[in-house]
């Protein structure tokens, strides 16, 4: 259950202008990372703000008070290998308590359909609001096995977090996913025959680590 809804794309300013630098083809690599770990700041933000709350007894300098804080049992942020590791590191400055997971998967580039060689994830998902992280959603073949794999391992309470989306994969993610809403930045106007996002911003995995 859950009460955002299936796709939330993050117009603000900052993002949105971070968001353009990090597509030009000449933004440097080391650029490239910064503005994504910046950018997934903004997007935990909001893929985080209706988070169970509690209160706990605290003091103030001036008077004790009942003070809003994160509830029970609460986050894993899954990295789905390698590009997911870009947005990971600036969610965990925000939310350095949460357990991390990490799916490993390529997309074999002739197919598109993704190959696993990893998965490692912290115990008791189901307990846990599970947030899976990729800067990319194209065909959604990725993340849709993903989450899969989450599913299998128990995770109940799933949320996508990318920076960017073709319609093409929020449409496979809503028909195989409808109970985990996806928070990007972006959808883009489509893909192109190799399965990249158009205009998009290239091989997000290769550019954030020089690789190609
Ligand atoms: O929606 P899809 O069509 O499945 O494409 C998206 C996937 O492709 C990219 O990963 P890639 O396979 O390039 O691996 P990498 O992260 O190691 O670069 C990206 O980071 C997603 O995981
Ligand atoms: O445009 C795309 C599509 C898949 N993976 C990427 O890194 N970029
Ligand atoms: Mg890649």
């Amino acid at each position: 259950m859950t009460d955002i809804p299936h796709l939330t794309v993050v117009n603000h300013p900052l993002v949105q202008h971070k968001l353009t630098l990090m597509r030009e083809k000449d933004t440097p690599t080391a650029v490239f990372r910064q503005l994504l770990r910046e950018i997934s700041q903004f997007l935990a933000y909001e893929v985080t703000r209706n988070l169970e709350m509690e209160t706990k007894r605290i003091e103030t300098p001036i008077q004790p008070m009942d003070a809003p804080t994160l509830a029970g049992r609460k986050l894993a942020l899954i990295s789905i290998l390698r590009a997911g590791n870009g947005l990971l590191d600036g969610m965990l400055e925000l939310i350095p308590s949460a357990r991390v997971g990490f799916v490993g998967l390529y997309r074999d580039e002739e197919t598109l359909q993704p190959v696993q060689y990893y998965f490692k994830v912290p115990d008791a998902l189901d307990e846990r609001m599970v947030i899976a992280v990729d800067p990319m959603l194209a065909t959604g073949n990725s993340s849709v096995a993903a989450i899969d794999l989450l599913k299998k391992a128990g995770a109940k309470n799933i949320r996508f977090l990318c920076l960017l989306a073709a319609p093409e994969g929020v449409a496979r993610m809503k028909e195989a996913h409808p109970d985990v809403p996806i928070v990007t930045a972006s959808v883009d106007s489509h893909l192109n025959d190799n399965g990249y996002i158009v205009p998009g911003l290239g091989d997000a995995g290769d550019r954030m680590f020089g690789t190609k």
